[in-house]
Formats: C-alpha cells, structure tokens, sequence
C-alpha cells in the first residue's frame, strides 16, 4: 500500500501535534531484540471459522462495522466479533446457496435487528451508519460480485494491494481518506485490516493467501496509537495531550487526528525497518499491529483519543 505509507510519510514531516521519536523506537527494539511477541489471530477465540467461503462474508459484515466502539464504555470489538459469529453459526445450512441467501438478510436489517443479532441491549454508536454501510456493502456484493465477499477476494488475484483497490473502488464506506494542508492522505484502515483477518484466519492459505502481504502497513485506530504513545514512540504537545487524557473528543479531518493516525503508521514502519537493518528480520505490520493492539485492550488504564468516525 504505497499510497497509504507515502502519506503517512508526507504527514510525520510536516506534523505540529505529534511527534514521532525515533530515539525511541530504537529503545523498544533494542528492547525486544527485534523479536516481536507473536499473537495468534483469534488469541480471544471470538471469531466465527469455518475454512471456506461462509468466512470470508463473515469477515467482511465484521470488518465494515469494525470501527467506534468507545462511545458505549461497555462495547468492544469482542461484541462485535462473538456477535455476529453467533448468527453466522446459527446459518449452519447444508445447502451453501441458502446459507448465503441467509447472510444477504444481514445486509438488509435495521437499527433494532442489528442490536438484537449483537445482543446488545441499547443503540449501537452512530447506528444509523453501521446500518446504513450494511445496506451499501450488501447491494454491491449482489451488482458486482454475485452476493459472495469470497468472489471479491478471488477477483485480487492473490494481490493484497489489488484488493484494497477493489475495496475501496466498489465500496465508498471504506475510503479512509482525509485531506490534510491541501494534500489527499490515505489512511485505509478497515480494508487493510480486512486483508489482515484473511491473512490471520486462513493462515496464509487459500482465501488468505496473499504475495504482497509485506505492502499493508498497521492499522491506524484509536488503541495502536495510545500504546505508541504509552511507548513514548509518538509524543503529543500539550493541548492535544490535555484534550486526550480530559477524554474530550478530536474533530474528524482536523490535523490533531490525521497526525496521530499517519504518524503511528509511520512510527511502524520506521520501527520495522530499524530491525531489518540492525537484527536482519523482515516483519510484517501485520504482525506488529497485532503485538501492539493486543496489549492496549489489555491495558484498560489507557487513554485514547475519541473521533467519531466510520472509519476505525
Ligand atoms: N490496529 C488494530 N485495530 C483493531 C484490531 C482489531 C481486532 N482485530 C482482530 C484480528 C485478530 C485478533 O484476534 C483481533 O481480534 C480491532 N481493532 C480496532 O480497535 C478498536 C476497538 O477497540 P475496543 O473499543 O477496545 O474494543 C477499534 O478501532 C477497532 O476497529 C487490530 O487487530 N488491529
């Protein structure tokens, strides 16, 4: 995703909120020794598999709601994931036709049906746009791609890069795109993290096999960036730091949010290539991420920054 880690780039060198520290960065990998932690995809063992194509749809009705968790302090990621791979086993269908049929009713529900299928007791944040992205992803999967998230994904080619062009092509909920001083910065969260869950689910193989895997960068959410910052990799000045800890909310498409979203892509893959050269190790971001994310939901105490978007 050359386009994704160039803008990251553009942003770090011009960024007056954010720091990035490279000093600290070559801490935390002298540190670790260029050995990331591994976390197994599915460390919570919350995620709906079946090795076939029902996982794939799976994936995607996850990864195009997969973003703005916080304003409900009880929600997470982990309702998200544990509700919907309760419906997909509900499906259990012989007959794969009708399974799929049952999962292109998901794309049409409403506000109160999408709680129901979560379990969850209240409105979702910004419910009427999970709804209303369920609607947009369902009517183009059935134009361009037969109903089936697994025909998107054949259409890549095994190209990582290929598919979050076909993603973002088809699908204008995942344009993670921001302007910032006059310049188009691409950011493309939830359709990378998409090529990451088939990556991390199939292991490699068959729907996630992907050859250019090393092009995706991390995923720039709201938790990666606070355990940057906890690192002492990012530093914020000192309204930024005091609108975060105060939990007052950032304006979506203002600087302070670009910066802290492209500069800890940029942090990564500074951190990535600082272990290449001094341990020889080529990692991916994917697996950094993972390493990174993992212990942020851990580390309850954290404080992040709070962006009403649809994108993360
Ligand atoms: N950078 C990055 N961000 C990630 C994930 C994941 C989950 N990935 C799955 C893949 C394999 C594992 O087994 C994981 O379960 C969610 N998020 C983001 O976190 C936020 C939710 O936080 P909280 O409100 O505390 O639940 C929200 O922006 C959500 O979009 C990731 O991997 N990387």
């Amino acid at each position: 995703m050359e386009a994704v880690r160039a803008s990251a780039a553009w942003v770090a060198s011009r960024s007056s909120h954010v720091t990035v520290d490279l000093q600290e960065i070559e801490k935390v990998v002298d540190k670790i020794q260029g050995n990331v932690p591994k976390v197994e995809w599915d460390f919570e063992g919350i995620h709906y598999f079946d090795n076939g194509p029902l996982t794939v749809q799976y994936l995607f009705v996850l990864d195009a709601l997969n973003f703005c968790f916080w304003p409900d302090k009880d929600l997470s990621y982990d309702h998200l994931a544990s509700g919907l791979k309760l419906a997909w086993r509900k499906i259990r269908q012989p007959l794969m036709l009708v399974a799929f049929r049952i999962t292109l009713d998901i794309f049409k529900i409403l506000g109160p049906e999408l709680r129901q299928l979560l379990d969850w007791p209240r409105p979702l944040p910004i419910e009427e746009e999970r709804v209303r992205l369920l609607h947009e992803v369902g009517l183009e999967l059935q134009r361009s791609f037969g109903g089936e998230a697994a025909n998107l994904v054949k259409a890549a080619g095994n190209s990582a890069a290929t598919l979050i062009e076909l993603i973002t092509r088809h699908f204008p909920g995942f344009r993670d795109h921001s302007l910032y001083k006059g310049h188009q910065v691409f950011l493309y969260k939830r359709a990378q993290i998409f090529v990451a869950d088939l990556w991390g689910a199939f292991k490699g193989q068959n729907y996630g096999e992907f050859r250019d895997i090393n092009s995706i960068t991390i995923f720039a959410d709201y938790i990666v960036p606070a355990v940057l910052r906890e690192l002492g990799i990012l530093k914020y000045g000192s309204n930024l730091s005091c609108s975060i800890d105060s939990n007052r909310e950032i304006v979506p498409g203002s600087e302070e949010e670009v910066e802290i979203r492209a500069c800890s892509i940029y942090a990564v893959e500074k951190m990535r290539d600082l272990i290449s050269k001094k341990f020889g190790k080529q990692l991916l971001s994917i697996d950094i991420d993972l390493w990174l994310w993992s212990c942020g939901v851990q580390n309850m105490a954290l404080s992040h920054h709070r962006t009403l978007s649809i994108y993360y």
